[in-house]
């Protein structure tokens, strides 16, 4: 006998529909004003007291015993020892994920354009990398190697000459598969500091992090916060946090591929969510007999149970074009679509971090290998964000070079403009370039 899952079941037809499906998509902690102010202090203490307050935070929040800073930074040397730590089998493939994650990236890469007007005018866009990227890599209920990748490789790729690593390790616990991974993906730096105590520590420096410019990756709902409040001194990439997966199915795919296609994502977290959305009701039935009876067999029982019955759903819907509208509404961070010939879906699909197509594309191949990014947009903020990428290291500098030509021209035009603001001063500088 196998003991039953509490598993939220909504039907799309239903009246009150929207209301539970907003409730279900809240991510309570979010707003959680305790959790804000566990935050704001936190920040205020690592930009007082720099390193002093790292170390106490550290030690507080990952139960590690360390005196100093100094416990706390690995050199580039220690990645290097972690290669050697590390199986054949790992480091194969590592390397593997990492070249395929490159050759995605890479075609990514924008670069400066200029165009010349007639009169001799060039205008155009100088594209620059960050000069230091600040990688925020999870490491509190587990350790994700592939998250270091998918941080490091688009700001090489980007050609951020510093890229700063950072990584909880609880209790002074090590991977060293994570180690080998910033040692593959030339991260240049790593501290091992976690939470909103890092990403403090990257925002504003101390006596031994360096500030950084951006600070990008995932992390639980003390980094999100933290993210959120130092955006203005550093640029962010997103609010990224606990993995999402919403699977579109036609009711065709084997169930327990399906039933594992969710745990994949609940696996990672107590808040992480797994949604099924399919119109065939007696299929729906099916993965949640296929959900009870693999549910025991995993590793991450407990959490992947708390994630499953207290945010995941199996929704019913009339048809497929009800799927799809529910996906755009819930604007999930990975859509899988568990169906026949998904192509002819893709175009009413507007709103998801990464789209799985077809019934062999695990969502997990996208975590690890297939080459896209794997830090995506959650909470439904894929309605206006886009994956971690190499645009998110570079930025844009206009460039505008005015013949004397052209500076007669677009003076006229600027100076009727900017008399109709009364800034006198700016008509009367373009004026200056106006041939009689
Ligand atoms: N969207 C993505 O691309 C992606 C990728 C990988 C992981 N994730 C998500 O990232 C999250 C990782 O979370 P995690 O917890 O494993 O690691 P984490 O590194 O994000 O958080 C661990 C840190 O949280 C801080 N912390 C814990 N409890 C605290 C408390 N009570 N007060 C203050 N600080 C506290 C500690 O400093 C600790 O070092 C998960 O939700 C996972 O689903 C998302
Ligand atoms: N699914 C996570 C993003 O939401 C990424 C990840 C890393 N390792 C396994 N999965
Ligand atoms: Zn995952």
């Amino acid at each position: 006998m196998t003991a039953p899952v509490a598993i939220r079941r909504l039907n799309a037809a239903d009246a009150d529909f929207a209301q539970h499906l907003d409730h279900l998509l809240s991510w309570e902690s979010v707003s959680d004003d305790g959790v804000n102010g566990r935050v704001l202090d936190i920040i205020k203490a690592v930009r007082e007291r720099g390193d002093a307050a790292v170390v106490e935070f550290t030690q507080r929040f990952d139960a590690l015993d360390v005196a100093s800073m100094a416990d706390l930074i690995l050199p580039r040397e220690r990645l290097e020892l972690a290669l050697t730590r590390i199986t054949a089998e790992q480091r194969q493939a590592l390397e593997t994920a990492a070249a395929r994650v490159r050759s995605y990236h890479e075609k990514q890469k924008q670069d400066s354009w200029a165009y010349t007007e007639a009169d001799g005018t060039v205008l155009g866009q100088k594209v620059t990398p960050l000069d230091r990227a600040g990688l925020y890599v999870p490491g509190g209920k587990a350790s994700y190697p592939s998250s270091v990748l998918m941080n490091a490789i688009p700001a090489k790729v980007a050609g951020v000459p510093e890229v700063v690593m950072v990584v909880p390790t609880p209790r002074g616990e090590i991977n060293e598969i994570v180690l080998a991974a910033a040692a593959i993906a030339s991260v240049d730096r790593v501290f091992t500091i976690g939470g909103a105590q890092a990403v403090a520590a990257l925002a504003y420096g101390t006596e031994s992090v360096p500030p950084v410019d951006k600070i990008v990756g995932p992390g639980n709902i003390y980094v999100a916060t933290a993210k959120r409040h130092v955006f203005g001194k550093v640029g962010i990439d997103m609010i990224a946090g606990p993995s999402e997966i919403l699977v579109v199915c036609d009711g065709q795919t084997d169930p327990d591929w399906i039933a594992m296609d969710l745990f994949s994502q609940a696996e990672h977290d107590e808040d992480a969510q797994a949604i099924l959305v399919s119109p065939d009701a007696a299929f729906l039935d099916k993965v949640a007999a296929s959900i009870a009876k693999l549910l025991p067999s995993l590793e991450r029982e407990t959490i992947a149970r708390t994630s499953i019955e207290g945010r995941g759903a199996l929704i019913l819907v009339e048809d497929m074009t009800q799927a799809i509208e529910v996906a755009n509404r819930i604007a999930p961070e990975h859509l899988e679509l568990s169906v026949e010939n998904p192509e002819q879906y893709l175009p009413q699909i507007r709103h998801a971090g990464a789209i799985f197509m077809g019934r062999y594309t695990a969502e997990a191949l996208g975590d690890y290998c297939a080459g896209p990014n794997h830090v995506l947009p959650t909470s439904g903020t894929a309605r206006f964000s886009s994956p971690l990428g190499v645009y998110d290291f570079q930025k844009r500098s206009s460039i505008i070079h005015c013949s004397a030509a052209g500076a007669s021209e677009l003076g006229k035009i600027a100076s009727v403009l900017a008399r109709g603001e009364s800034l006198t001063a700016h008509a009367r500088s373009a004026e200056y370039r106006i041939k009689n």
